[in-house]
């Protein structure tokens, strides 16, 4: 039998970030290889007009949890929702369900956090380090709890180039920051957020820096690890190859990819794409929990979770993979046919940004007013160049992270549990496993059934012809307007054609020769 399936049965979790992309894939593991955990708290907030109780509902009716449906129908029995949000005073959590999980709890995973680039300083700091210090407060009242688990990011020291299993001390004092956001004015802290964030890309990775810290300082007796993701992807196999539910890392570019309207993005095709199946980071996560409670190690672990260093694959190759892939298995109505201009020359960059995105997207509006309908791509693409900008610093550079933590962690597992609770990146063929990305991309996160690929193929064929077309006309066009006019463009035109025409008379001279 597995320890670590062994370890969670009869255990009281508490989750926080439940709802999120990682939160759903860890809920389902632990419920799937565990089916005697004793209950699984999950900090819900209402959203979006939806109560706490219709959003949990709505939840675990999802496909991610199809395979632990089939194993234990009655699987929601175990989920127990608090009503909770992370930046109000004490969690806004009342005092009965406090009660229950001061006394229950013994392993806390804390997921929640803002993952958006471009969040206001001051909600980032709210949520991703008062958050995690008023959930850390909770932790050490709670009786019975053997391990805390806080999730960070491998980008969370970015703007150090080799980065080891340590927390390294931000720049400045947290508490000192956290009091400057309560007085000072919403424009003023949007105006020294550049300022404060220094040479951290954004408020994302400078907050969960910040938290890295926090939990060192603050930990007091409690047993807590940092488990350390990059680029978090679609899964690997569980609960399904490919799974994937939102847009975020490299996710929105490569269905934008796929639909044709990413033509163009600025990438160092050799650098490093640190992508990380999702399931990856589970089971490390669920073998991290399990070591922290029963080994008690003396300090606090971090665990960079990576692939870079031990399996690595670039940029360049991923474009090749997606864009093949998508050839194979074309989305739905894509906007142009699939093909990615991948350099990290701004300019050139800037060239096909004109050429492939702009000078389309204005022609399709145009053509969209002339028929009387809105017109819309010109936003979408503005939209992606938003987003294309905020992630081009993870594009063009690569880092080194140190993984001796994992590999420890790796080999103190029985076989059984390194089976069940595969995080070791060596055995990822990651052409197969892109291909499961874009498929499961469009499967479980567009909703596109995979009996309409003729028909996306098809329309593939109409989209090529266009553009024959069109590149036609467009010949035409600058014939008559610019070579037919002057005799001195013609006399070059005839000049080039010329050339040509005796670089393939020779060429088709010197193979005859050959043979
Ligand atoms: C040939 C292809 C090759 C591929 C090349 C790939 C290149 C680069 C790839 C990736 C590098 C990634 C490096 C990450 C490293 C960090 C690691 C971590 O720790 S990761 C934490 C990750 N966090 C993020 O990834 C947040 C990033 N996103 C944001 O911050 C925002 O989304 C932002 C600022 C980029 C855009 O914000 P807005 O306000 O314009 O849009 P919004 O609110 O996000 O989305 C509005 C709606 O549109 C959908 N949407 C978003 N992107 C979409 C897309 N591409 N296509 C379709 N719909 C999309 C959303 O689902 C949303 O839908 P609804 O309103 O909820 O229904
Ligand atoms: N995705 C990635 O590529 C990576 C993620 N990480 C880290 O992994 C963790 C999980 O990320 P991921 O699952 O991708 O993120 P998601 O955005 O998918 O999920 C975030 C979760 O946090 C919850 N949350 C946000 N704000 C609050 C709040 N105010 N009160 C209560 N709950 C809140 C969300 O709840 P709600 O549904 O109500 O919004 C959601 O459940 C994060 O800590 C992130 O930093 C690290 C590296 C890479």
């Amino acid at each position: 039998m597995s320890s670590i399936a062994a370890y969670y049965n009869g255990k009281t979790i508490l989750i926080t970030g439940a709802t999120g992309f990682m939160g759903k894939v860890l809920m389902e593991k632990l419920l799937r290889s565990s089916p005697d955990v004793e209950a699984v708290y999950i900090l819900v907030r209402p959203k979006a007009g939806q109560s706490m109780q219709e959003r949990v509902a709505n939840m675990v009716k999802s496909k991610v949890f199809d395979r632990v449906r089939e194993d234990c129908p009655n699987f929601q029995e175990k989920i127990k929702p608090i009503n909770a949000e992370l930046t109000q005073p004490n969690l806004s959590i009342s005092a009965k369900d406090l009660q229950e999980l001061l006394s229950q709890v013994n392993v806390v995973f804390h997921c929640a956090a803002t993952v958006r680039f471009d969040e206001p300083l001051k909600h980032a700091l709210l949520l991703n380090v008062m958050g995690t210090q008023q959930l850390l407060s909770l932790a050490r009242q709670m009786q019975k709890l053997e391990a805390f688990i806080h999730i960070s990011t491998a980008y969370a020291n970015c703007n150090r180039r080799n980065i080891d299993e340590v927390i390294y001390p931000p720049p400045v004092e947290t508490k000192k920051l956290c009091d400057l956001m309560e007085w000072m004015d919403e424009s003023v802290i949007q105006e020294i957020t550049p300022k404060l964030i220094g040479d951290w890309p954004n408020t994302y990775t400078y907050t969960k820096a910040l938290a890295e810290y926090l939990v060192q300082q603050e930990k007091e007796h409690l047993n807590i690890a940092i488990i350390r993701p990059s680029i978090v992807g679609a899964s690997w196999h569980e609960p399904f190859p490919g799974w994937i539910d939102n847009f975020n890392g490299a996710s929105g570019m490569i269905i934008a990819a796929g639909k044709g309207i990413l033509q163009t993005v600025k990438v160092n095709n050799e650098a490093v794409a640190d992508l990380i199946p999702v399931d990856v980071v589970i089971n490390l996560t669920l073998a991290a929990g399990w070591y922290t409670a029963v080994h008690r190690p003396k300090t606090m672990l971090v665990y960079n979770c990576t692939t870079g260093g031990i399996n690595p694959f670039c940029w360049g190759e991923i474009g090749y993979h997606v864009i093949s892939t998508f050839k194979r298995n074309p989305l739905e109505q894509a906007f142009r046919i699939p093909r990615a201009q991948m350099t990290s020359n701004y300019l050139i960059n800037q060239y096909w940004i004109a050429v492939s995105h702009k000078a389309p997207a204005m022609l399709y509006d145009l053509y969209m007013r002339l028929t009387g309908r809105k017109p819309r791509m010109m936003k979408i693409f503005n939209r992606l160049h938003k987003s294309m900008l905020l992630l081009e610093y993870f594009t063009c550079q690569s880092w080194e992270w140190s993984s001796e933590n994992t590999n420890t962690l790796m080999a103190q597992l029985s076989p059984e549990d390194r089976r069940l609770f595969n995080f070791d990146v060596r055995q990822l063929h990651w052409s197969e496993y892109i291909e499961n990305y874009c498929i499961g991309a469009k499967k479980y996160l567009l909703n596109e059934d995979m009996s309409g690929i003729p028909a996306a193929k098809q329309h593939l064929r109409k989209l090529r012809n266009i553009q024959y077309a069109f590149n036609t006309t467009l010949l035409v066009i600058i014939w008559r307007i610019f070579i037919a006019r002057s005799q001195m463009a013609r006399n070059i035109w005839y000049f080039v054609v010329s050339l040509c025409y005796k670089f393939l008379s020779y060429f088709r001279a010197s193979s005859t020769l050959r043979h």
